[in-house]
């Protein structure tokens, strides 16, 4: 079964009288443990639609089924339960607390949305500091850490409810180009291992050429669809 469902999607801005379709009626299925992206120009979408993906914004119009659930039935306090239980996100400027060190940023969700007793809280952030490769930095805090080192600790974060799917928009773009190879490695490791879904939007060619699935917008539409078998 798909974990990601979207049937005939739309969305519209409004910004006094004139009404933005930023989204034009897509449809398209993602299944679990995928390593997808959408790509296109600026403006053609992508912010919004893993923005609709993450339940953190409505479509207009369509249904959208995640892991099982129609979420466009989920009222506002129902929306955010369903995504501190299902969905992780990564940031392209980390967006981590600078007053928390490294360990405390990764177990911050666990107290904040999901409510999980200390002990297991710790099992889970040592666990993941280990798998980012982060173990001997948890004390530092993000002005302490260079930008793969924060993405590293971003990426634990997102990961630390154990998700199903976790959006990253432009997870590499502040990254130099070593690093990101590193970082999306290190995603990709962890999809194999979790079976995580990684869902990106991005700019950067070299996040394009390691996804396994592209999804091209323009202008709110899907263009076409590859499966990977004859990505150029
Ligand atoms: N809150 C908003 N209010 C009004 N219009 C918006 C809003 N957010 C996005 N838009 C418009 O919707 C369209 C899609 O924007 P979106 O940010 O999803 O594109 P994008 O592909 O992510 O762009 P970029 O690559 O520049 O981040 C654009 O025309 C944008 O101006």
């Amino acid at each position: 079964m798909s974990l990601v469902v979207a049937e005939a999607i739309t969305k519209d801005y409004q910004t006094g009288d004139i009404i933005i379709r930023a989204i034009g009626g897509i449809s398209f299925a993602i299944d679990p443990a995928s390593f997808v992206s959408f790509i296109g120009p600026s403006g053609s979408g992508k912010t919004t639609l893993l923005n609709i993906i993450g339940c953190l914004d409505a479509p207009t119009s369509g249904r959208l089924t995640v892991a099982g659930t129609d979420v466009g039935t989920l009222d506002r306090r129902q929306g955010a339960a369903f995504r501190g239980a299902n969905i992780g996100f990564i940031f392209q400027d980390f967006n981590l607390l600078p007053v928390l060190t490294a360990y405390e940023n990764i177990e911050y969700p666990l107290i904040m949305v999901q409510k999980v007793p200390p002990e297991e809280r710790r099992r889970r952030v040592t666990a993941l500091l280990e798998t980012v490769g982060m173990a001997d930095q948890a004390k530092k805090r993000p002005d302490q850490l260079s930008g793969g080192q924060k993405q590293r600790v971003a990426i634990a974060r997102a990961l630390v409810t154990n998700p199903k799917i976790v959006l990253a928009d432009e997870p590499t773009a502040n990254l130099d180009s070593h690093t990101a190879h590193t970082v999306i490695e290190l995603m990709k490791k962890i999809r194999d291992e979790r079976r995580t879904t990684f869902i990106f939007s991005t700019h950067d060619q070299k996040l394009v050429d390691e996804v396994e699935i592209l999804f091209t917008l323009e202008d709110g539409l899907l263009k076409n669809q590859n499966n990977g078998e004859d990505k150029p």
